[in-house]
């Protein structure tokens, strides 16, 4: 079992190579493109992601959902929102039925 740790990690790894030098580091170097460029790669990363569910090919779905939280890691670092609050909006629709949330929701 993979240690759960691994996307506070990765937030704190993102923190800290966003002030790399672009030549040395992929997430420099998307950051320095700037925000647009990485609302694409999550575009493309959620495609990506639906094509490999539509194939059935577990490696590939494992493989894309990793690049596309990977991706959205990036863009809350540059959005200022944590990984915690998500992790916190999750927990707090723990045990709540989705059809409450969805009728809780704003129309
Ligand atoms: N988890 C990742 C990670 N997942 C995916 N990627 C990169 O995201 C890109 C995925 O885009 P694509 O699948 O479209 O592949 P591509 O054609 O190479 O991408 P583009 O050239 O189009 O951007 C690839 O270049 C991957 O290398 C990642 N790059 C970095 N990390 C983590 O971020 C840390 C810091 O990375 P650097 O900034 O490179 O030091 C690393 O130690 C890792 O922990």
């Amino acid at each position: 079992m993979a240690d759960s740790d691994i996307l506070q990690r990765l937030e704190a790894a993102i923190a800290e190579r966003v002030k790399a030098d672009p030549g040395t580091s992929y997430v420099a170097a998307l950051n320095a493109k700037g925000q647009d460029a990485v609302l694409k790669k999550i575009g493309e990363e959620a495609t990506e992601t639906v094509i490999a569910a539509k194939s059935g090919d577990r490696a590939a779905i494992v493989h894309e959902v990793a690049d596309l939280w990977f991706h959205c890691l990036v863009m809350m670092g540059r959005q200022g929102v944590a990984l915690d609050e998500v992790l916190s909006e999750l927990e707090r629709r723990e045990g709540r039925s989705g059809i409450a949330e969805k009728n809780a929701r704003p129309k």
